[in-house]
């Protein structure tokens, strides 16, 4: 299982400590989530912010957009050189079109899935995604109590997975802890997003071996 822990549970007053600390701690991925104030009721980073975190991180970001305007986000987070950028499918009337311009800036695409939508809505993209992200909480805040049925929502995306791209990669994210990794890795998610679940952890490197499972 890869970990991805999300920044925005991080101390913003040290960002580089506590970037340097997850790297140093062995993290896979730096889950970076970005919102808009219109998709989801909250308003976080931008390049800005998110520019030196690149340039002192070790490993590669994954740029978790919920935003309304997804081609704007892409073009303006693509510089940083993210290793997947992923938008909601809720919010794209042209998801074909934007997987498509992601993958042409050298950048892999991921759809992102809240709780309410299914895999079988987005079965036609699944050949030219690398990932998909199943949201285990409402998008918009952290700490937030994880949402079960995720789990046989896995299930069945891995299903359509096997038949249409093996290779692409299911993510969740949200509420994820070491109660429930061994569930998520037995329902097939091969990467996980969790923010307050590390940095409210003292030791942040034992958090991720955790549930690097
Ligand atoms: O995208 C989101 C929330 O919208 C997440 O990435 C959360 O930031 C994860 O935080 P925890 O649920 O692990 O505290
Ligand atoms: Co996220």
């Amino acid at each position: 299982m890869q970990v991805a822990p999300s920044i925005l549970s991080a101390d913003f007053g040290k960002l580089n400590e506590e970037i340097k600390a997850i790297c140093d701690g062995g993290c896979d991925l730096i889950h970076v989530d970005v919102m808009d104030g219109h998709f989801v009721p909250n308003m976080t980073l931008g390049p800005v912010v998110v520019n030196p975190v690149a340039k002192i991180a070790t490993k590669p970001l994954d740029v978790h957009l919920m935003v309304e305007n997804n081609t704007f986000f892409v073009e303006l987070f693509a510089p940083l050189k993210p290793e997947y950028i992923s938008f909601h499918i809720e919010s794209e009337k042209h998801p074909h079109r934007l997987i498509q311009k992601i993958k042409s800036l050298g950048i892999k695409p991921a759809i992102v899935l809240n709780p309410h939508s299914t895999p079988e809505s987005i079965e036609y993209l699944l050949e030219d995604l690398d990932m998909v992200l199943l949201m285990s909480v409402n998008p918009g805040f952290g700490g937030q109590k994880f949402i079960p049925s995720v789990i046989e929502k896995a299930k069945k995306l891995k299903e359509l997975i096997n038949k249409r791209n093996p290779a692409c990669l299911i993510e969740v994210d949200g509420g994820v802890n070491d109660k429930n990794i061994h569930q998520l890795k037995d329902a097939g998610v091969d990467v996980v997003v969790a923010g307050s679940y590390v940095f409210g952890n003292e030791d942040y490197s034992k958090a991720i071996k955790s549930l690097q499972v």
